[in-house]
């Protein structure tokens, strides 16, 4: 999506800045209309980036920035917190108790994920021990109740519709009434979408929503339709009382600037996103860690929750165990591409990471990567245990790399380049050597464990430099206790 490429481009604009020997209004000024390019381009709306750019000018006090005070980092800290201010409403949205039972009711237009999303977030509360129930309320489009129980069934969720009832209302109710009853706890009704913005289709979506009183009516956008989101989000606020937004597809190309201004046109918060097409493929929405890994800043927390969700509990002692004592082998190398492959798109998951995602995951290589990572596997597939388990390179010997290709199928020079990128980590995982071992099972306590010292050594240079070197990551490491908040670690992020 054009808004990750936003980062490179405000801290291209923000650097250039800081290179000026004088900072007057115009070199504000061109910093600030680059900025406004940027955003302009990724579709935010084109008043919310001018109040966005006034409002920055407002703050951002030009004789402080003559003093010599790091203009760099009072600027990007306006930036995040003007960006931070759009997508958060100041207030949350209705969060269903579980046990209690609550009606959500999904509006967008067709083809928005809107079916998609609406399984995804039931199949999201049914894995945290809710009892969610699907009601199929979309009357119009004749695929629509099909799909729905198609993805109920895989799901194990409970379904209500109808193949020869051509009320929706009629059919929201009953749904309602009939999961009331069965004492489930979250009661989700999936509307019509349409083509366009239909008066039709508002009408009937204020009728639904009369007849069956949702505690939260949530909007669903597609993230790819650019410029127009907000106008489209407003109608929708106009017609029901939206309460929050979902942004799906989010992996695509698409722009997703819109984002923002549909925040801003409902007053809305974005309360999860669309990663893809399966049903696992839903993010809980945090307003800084995005706007953090928007602006280049990377999100540590959550590399961390994203690493303590595929590592397998039992396994994370033992890995760190190891890493502490310096010892990553082939085996661990493996184990470490199967927990990656999981994860997803390994962009999404370095993206995650100051400075990691052009270092290690070339923008649009993603795809390539998983498959030479794919490929490493099977010829790891080829090793006994012996080689895999050991950590002494000599032990792949010629005869050992040529036993290897013949029984995986690749050319030698396949191999090699495997054991090339084994050494490569190896070197890297080797400086953790030492690293405390936090309890049982708690993963995020490696960021408080590690110190600075282990972390310089495995950060590239490039990243250091970028974080304010040693003493940066001193005083960054300080902020690492608090794990869920910690945009103010790479100098730019803060408090609103
Ligand atoms: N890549 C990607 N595709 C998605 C995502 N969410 C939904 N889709 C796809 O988008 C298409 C449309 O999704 P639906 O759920 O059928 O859309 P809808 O809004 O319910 O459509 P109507 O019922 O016609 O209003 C499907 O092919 C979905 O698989 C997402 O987050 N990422």
């Amino acid at each position: 999506m054009v808004l990750a490429q936003l980062g490179g481009t405000i801290s291209r604009a923000l650097q250039q800045m800081s290179n000026a020997t004088i900072i007057d209004e115009k070199v504000l000024n061109d910093c600030l209309n680059e900025i406004t390019r940027a955003l302009l381009q990724a579709d935010v709306q084109f008043k919310l980036v001018r109040d966005m750019q006034a409002n920055i000018k407002k703050i951002v006090n030009l004789d402080d920035l003559a003093a010599g005070h790091n203009k760099r980092k009072i600027i990007q800290q306006a930036i995040f917190n003007e960006l931070c201010k759009i997508l958060d409403p100041g207030k949350p949205s209705f969060t269903p108790k579980k046990g209690k039972p609550s009606v959500i009711m999904f509006v967008g237009l067709q083809g928005s994920g809107k079916t998609t999303t609406c399984t995804k977030y039931a199949f999201h509360h049914q894995k945290k021990g809710w009892k969610p129930a699907l009601v199929c309320a979309d009357t119009f489009r004749a695929g629509a109740f099909d799909q729905l129980k198609q993805n109920a069934t895989k799901a194990k969720i409970p379904f209500y519709g109808s193949y020869t009832e051509s009320d929706p209302v009629r059919i929201a109710v009953e749904g309602v009434e009939t999961f009331m009853k069965e004492n489930c706890d979250l009661i989700i009704v999936d509307t019509s979408g349409r083509h366009k913005q239909e008066s039709a289709l508002f009408e009937e979506m204020r009728q639904v929503s009369e007849a069956t009183k949702p505690d939260l009516v949530i909007f669903v956008m597609d993230s790819s339709i650019g410029q127009a989101a907000f106008d489209q989000a407003q109608a929708f606020k106009q017609s029901v009382s939206v309460g929050a937004v979902i942004i799906t597809k989010m992996d695509g190309h698409a722009k997703g600037g819109g984002a923002l201004s549909a925040v801003a046109a409902t007053k809305s918060p974005v309360i999860f996103i669309g990663t893809g097409e399966h049903m696992d493929e839903f993010e809980v929405f945090d307003v800084k860690p995005f706007v953090s890994r928007l602006l280049g800043m990377g999100d540590w927390s959550g590399f961390m929750d994203k690493i303590q969700e595929v590592v397998p509990m039992d396994q994370q002692p033992e890995l760190l165990q190891k890493l502490s004592e310096g010892n990553f082998t082939l085996r661990i190398m493996y184990e470490q591409f199967q927990n990656i492959l999981k994860m997803g798109p390994i962009g999404q998951v370095f993206s995650m990471l100051p400075g990691f995602s052009q270092e290690l995951m070339p923008k649009g290589r993603e795809k390539e990567s998983q498959t030479k990572i794919k490929r490493y596997m099977t010829m790891m597939d080829s090793m006994t245990n012996e080689e895999l388990d050991s950590s002494n390179p000599k032990l792949m010997n010629e005869s050992r790399i040529m036993r290897i290709a013949r029984g995986c199928g690749r050319p030698v020079r396949d191999v090699m380049e495997m054991l090339e990128e084994y050494k490569r980590l190896a070197k890297i995982w080797s400086k953790m050597k030492g690293l405390k071992i936090p309890k049982k099972g708690e993963m995020s306590a490696l960021s408080r464990n590690m110190n600075a010292q282990h972390m310089s050594k495995v950060l590239p240079p490039q990243m250091l430099k970028q974080i304010g070197g040693m003493g940066g990551l001193q005083s960054l490491m300080k902020q690492m206790g608090s794990a869920k908040d910690m945009m103010g670690m790479f100098g730019g992020g803060g408090e609103k």
